[in-house]
């Protein structure tokens, strides 16, 4: 098995890259899709929000008003740490669970994609065989965010909120520059793969 974490700021195109990295045979695991798991109604993680941050982060079905805990956590650096303790170790537990179960399914050659928005800003590149960081202009980021709904300032503050394009780029073994068109982007995740197949055969070898 080789192991990839793959990871990129806010509107880099890392679900782009994730999607036709599983279109092309890899099981990919994805970290927003876990921090939404941990935070469904009746799980510990929600009720620990709704004690720190109080009920009106929930909506009156009992779920996550995910817009009004943003508002708060990406404007409030203390805040957003709280949450971060809270959510963080039940994301990392989540999804070792789903790479056992994805070991036992796959064989030796199996490439299993942690698709994780926040690999730079912990200390968890050691993790991982190999880190691939998809990577655009910062000003290009806020283009591609305002471009699929969110404002600007939004955009930029959640920006803030993560490492810097350079801190990312120091932890990377392959850059994915996606400063291109789709068609570009599609070109250079099928050399990626190519590699990745390579150093998984590698490993088995
Ligand atoms: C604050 C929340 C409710 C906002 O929800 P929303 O649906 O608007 O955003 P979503 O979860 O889809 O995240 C979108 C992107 O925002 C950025 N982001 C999310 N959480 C954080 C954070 N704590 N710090 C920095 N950036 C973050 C990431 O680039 C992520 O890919 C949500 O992001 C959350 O629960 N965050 C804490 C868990 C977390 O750290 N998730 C991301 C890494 S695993
Ligand atoms: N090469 C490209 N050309 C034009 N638009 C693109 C390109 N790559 C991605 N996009 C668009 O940019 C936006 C951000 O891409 P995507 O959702 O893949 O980013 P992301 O890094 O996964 O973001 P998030 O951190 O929010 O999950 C999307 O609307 C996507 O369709």
């Amino acid at each position: 098995m080789l192991r990839v974490g793959l990871t990129g700021g806010i509107g880099s195109g890392k679900s782009a890259v994730a999607q036709r990295l599983a279109a092309l045979g890899a099981v990919v695991l994805d970290g927003d899709t876990a921090a939404r798991a941990v935070v469904e109604p009746g799980t510990p993680g929600l009720a620990r929000i709704a004690e720190t941050f109080g009920p009106d982060v929930l909506r009156p079905d009992g779920t996550l008003d995910r817009a009004k805990l943003a508002g708060i956590v990406f404007t409030d650096e203390a805040a957003r740490q709280q949450l971060n303790a809270i959510t963080h170790p039940l994301i990392l537990a989540h999804i070792v669970a789903q790479e056992e179960a994805a070991l036992r399914d796959g064989g030796p050659d199996t490439i299993v994609v942690h698709d994780v928005p926040l690999l730079a800003e912990g200390q968890r590149a050691a993790d991982f065989d190999v880190v691939v960081v998809v990577d655009v202009p910062t000003e290009l980021q806020v283009t591609r965010l305002t471009g699929r709904g969110l404002p600007e300032d939004q955009a930029r503050a959640r920006m803030a909120a993560q490492a810097t394009r350079e801190q990312r780029l120091a932890i990377a073994d392959i850059v994915i520059d996606n400063s291109g068109t789709q068609a570009d982007l599609e070109r250079r995740v099928a050399e990626v793969w190519a590699d990745l197949t390579a150093r998984a055969k590698q490993r088995t070898a």
